[in-house]
């Protein structure tokens, strides 16, 4: 029998940040494909779009009118997810008879919600901004966060954008968003019990372990700094799948130096510069940063190892894309490239944004 290839066999592949397996398929990608072809972005937006409800100057859907503004600038999202005030409420505590109890829990919920333009620019997106302009959102992100410790009773600043149609954005003009919510989310709650038991088992931070493996390995490396890692994490589900990690054990945004807030605007620049580059359009992806909660109780800020998440749907090309769906919902997730091939992919890719040639 020959040697196990992991290029040809298909394999299982473990996530220790989320406890999960999932399918790794590579002779896959060979099949053909007929199936939905999504729209290329377009990339000829104005710098100024007039119907724009983020642009600078314009009157959003309240009435509310947007400053001019003329760098980075967050408003309280007009639609938000979670509220600052409504009435509590929990499940009565289950006891053993009450089915009900048991099965059906509710936890009331309040928070607070931000819209962050990263540019007055209708058509300026990360990986075409300058380094120093993105520098400018890593220290809105740092200075909300500080804001919000400051301000409110609430446990943690989740930051994500959505960027690209095809994973949901309703509107173009470049911005991420700031849901700070009373309760750890499902997913950042599961990283830290995952850091939790592997701390309480080799008396280690996961991902410190995790990076020094991924170091010496460099298979699955696409971009480092002195500061930060971009990689395909061995774990990958979306093809194109990357983590940004920092390579000591930093727990948020505001434990970072002024050296390394700058490596991590450079490298976010990078890899999204990247990401554009690989199949010549502006690349969609939903993106999150993980960190301690603004207001850790117990182990969690010295659990917490600041990392962020791309999760890009493109496959093949600029037009397919790939869907979790099928086997994927209701047995695991699986992939055909390998988390290898896509980092080689990823690595030879120029850091000059094509727009920019
Ligand atoms: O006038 C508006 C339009 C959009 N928004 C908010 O902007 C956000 C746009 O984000 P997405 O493109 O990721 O959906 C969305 O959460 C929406 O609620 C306002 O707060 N006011
Ligand atoms: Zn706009």
């Amino acid at each position: 029998m020959s040697e196990f290839d992991f290029n040809n066999n298909s394999h299982r592949r473990y996530n220790p940040l989320l406890d999960s397996w999932i399918l790794v398929s590579p002779h896959r990608t060979q099949r053909p494909w007929q199936g939905q072809q999504e729209k290329a972005s377009t990339d000829s937006l104005a710098s100024y779009d007039p119907k724009c409800y983020l642009c600078p100057g314009n009157a959003r859907m309240t009435g509310e009118q947007n400053p001019r503004y003329e760098s980075t600038y967050y408003f309280v999202n007009d639609f938000a997810a979670v509220k600052l005030d409504q009435p509590d409420y929990v499940t009565p505590e289950a006891d053993k008879e009450n089915i009900k109890n048991r099965l059906f829990k509710v936890q009331g919920t309040k928070g607070t919600c931000f819209v962050i333009c990263f540019s007055p620019k209708h058509n300026v997106t990360l990986p075409v901004m300058s380094v120093p302009d993105i520098r400018v959102v890593i220290n809105t992100w740092t200075d909300l966060y500080l804001k919000l410790q400051a301000e409110t009773p609430f446990k943690y600043m989740q930051i994500f954008e959505n960027k690209g149609a095809s994973m949901g954005c309703s509107n173009p003009h470049p911005h991420c968003q700031v849901w700070c919510t009373e309760n750890v989310p499902t997913e950042p709650a599961k990283e830290f019990s995952s850091l939790r038991s592997y701390s309480a088992e080799h008396d280690s931070c996961l991902l410190c372990d995790y990076l020094s493996v991924e170091s010496a390995e460099k298979s699955r490396i696409v971009i480092e700094n002195d500061s930060f890692v971009a990689l395909v994490p061995f774990w990958a589900v979306w093809p194109f799948e990357t983590m940004i990690l920092a390579k000591s054990h930093v727990a948020s945004l505001p434990s970072f130096s002024e050296i390394q807030k700058n490596d991590l605007a450079s490298i976010v620049k990078t890899l999204t510069t990247k990401y554009d580059n690989l199949f010549l359009t502006s690349f969609p992806y939903s993106m999150g940063l993980h960190q301690a909660p603004i207001h850790p109780v117990g182990d969690e800020y010295e659990l917490a190892h600041f990392h962020m998440h791309f999760y890009p749907p493109l496959l093949r090309g600029a037009t397919v894309r790939k869907f979790l769906v099928g086997y994927e919902l209701l047995a695991e997730p699986q992939r055909d490239l390998t988390a290898e091939q896509a980092a080689d992919r990823l690595r030879t890719l120029d850091d000059v944004h094509y727009s920019e040639k």
